[in-house]
């Protein structure tokens, strides 16, 4: 066991539904974990009293929070973070795609598998949802890449019929096929689990999201993402290419693919019948406030989303997004309601914190094991500790109070103010973290 003693802030309640005292924050706070789990909380004091045994580390010199829950990423496009100027298709044409298509190589793909999760921890990221790769042999090394560091994860293969370059094309037949047999090897093993992943409509043909559908209901506990919205022209295509359906959602709701075990990513033009759908069958929404921005794709309405009762949590979109870091997501999300004038909401810290943590533990299903440090959560944690010297260092040595020092916390922390990141009390980015073995290049 591992007595912990930090100021901790977390977010069990939801501070856009009972305002900013949502936060909990303990100044000198005792966190016991045993067998990576918070077996013990309180005032350090009285924590420490009862467990007089217990080896203490003493994190008092930073901030310790849960660690961040992304929920929606794309694991091939780490290489081509950057690319800007472009709308979303012709991003896709000229910068994602030709770039997924190199992961048809096995060794470049477990390459970038490597890369893809240790920028994820590295950032503080515990928990994700990730876009697989279009080829069977390079999603299953972002899964073996995953169980190797011990980062939480949810992926599965992408699929798609049409609009795709040649190589990243497959059947329904296929698909299934492939996704049936990735789902039987990851799925529940460890931390890692399955979602059907079709790219997007506009990518997918009634009969692959018909194949979607069918591997979807091969096991309850499986997940499904895709996109959403996300861009005026896109959205165009889609309702060309589905004459059948009331809008982008329906696309996928008319194959059963909407339920309380989905994450549609952006949904930044959604209409009011879409918003009561997600609503309805408890879908949740991954807002990504970089990609959107970088695309020009809109500013996303929250305030809308919310009142329609709908789930909202963080995605940070690489490679449309610009780096892997919540807290850089969290205060862009904060910028595009700013901008939002009266329409858009206030998010403070606290806020940004939900929503770069229990919001996404919520949406992927997981709330009774992540997304706070209460008693009897999984410790997976990150411990903000800025150089010395440093600007962030300066402002929270500075800082007025808890939700102050949180403020800044997003405004300035980057990777490099993450000291160190656990996952079910694990050390997976830090001094202390397991060297990962060399890269297999030498195979390529
Ligand atoms: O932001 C996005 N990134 C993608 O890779 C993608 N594919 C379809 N739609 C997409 N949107
Ligand atoms: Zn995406």
């Amino acid at each position: 066991m591992t007595l912990y003693r930090a100021a901790v802030m977390d977010t069990p309640r939801d501070p856009l539904v009972e305002g900013p005292d949502a936060l909990r924050a303990d100044a000198d706070a005792g966190l016991l974990v045993r067998d990576g789990v918070v077996a013990a909380r309180g005032p350090f004091a009285a924590v420490a009293a009862a467990h007089p045994e217990e080896e203490v580390v003493d994190l008092r010199a930073g901030v310790l929070l849960p660690g961040f829950v992304d929920t929606h990423v794309h694991y091939p496009q780490v290489r081509i973070i950057g690319g800007l100027g472009m709308p979303l298709l012709d991003w896709l044409t000229s910068c994602a795609l030709p770039e997924e298509a190199r992961l048809a190589d096995a060794a470049h793909a477990r390459a970038v598998a490597r890369e893809f999760v240790d920028g994820l921890v590295r950032a503080g990221t515990t928990t994700a949802l990730v876009f697989g790769s279009h080829f069977p042999g390079a999603t299953d090394a972002v899964f073996a890449a995953a169980e190797a560091v011990g980062l939480r994860m949810t992926a599965g293969l992408v699929v798609g019929d049409r609009f795709l370059p040649e190589p990243l094309l497959t059947t329904p037949d296929a698909a299934l096929a492939h996704g049936r047999a990735l789902l039987e090897k990851w799925h529940g093993r460890g931390r890692l689990r399955y979602a059907v992943t079709p790219r997007f409509s506009l990518s997918t043909s009634d009969a692959m999201l018909e194949a979607c559908a069918e591997l979807l209901a091969a096991r309850e506990d499986v997940w499904f993402t895709s996109h959403l919205n996300e861009n005026p022209t896109e959205i165009e295509e889609v309702r060309r290419l589905f004459p059948g359906a009331g809008h982008y959602l329906d696309s996928y709701h008319q194959h059963g693919l909407v339920t309380a075990r989905s994450v549609l990513a952006h949904n930044v033009h959604p209409t009011a019948h879409e918003l009561e759908v997600l609503a309805g069958t408890g879908a949740a929404v991954a807002h990504c406030p970089t990609s959107n921005c970088s695309l020009g794709s809109g500013l996303f309405p929250l305030a809308a989303h919310l009142d329609a009762g709908v789930r909202v949590a963080l995605g940070s979109d690489v490679g449309a997004g610009s780096g892997f870091c919540l807290l850089k997501e969290g205060l862009q999300a904060y910028f595009v309601q700013r901008l939002l004038g009266p329409h858009g909401v206030d998010l403070g810290p606290a806020a940004l914190l939900h929503l770069a943590t229990r919001a996404g533990a919520l949406a992927l299903g997981l709330s009774d094991q992540v997304g706070d440090l209460a008693v009897g959560k999984q410790f997976d944690a990150v411990w903000v500790r800025p150089q010395p010297g440093t600007t962030l260092d300066v402002v929270l040595r500075h800082g007025a109070d808890a939700p102050d020092a949180l403020a800044k916390i997003f405004t300035l922390g980057t990777p490099s103010d993450i000291a160190v990141v656990w996952v079910a009390g694990r050390t997976v980015s830090g001094p202390s973290a397991p060297v990962p073995p060399p890269l297999p290049l030498e195979a390529a």
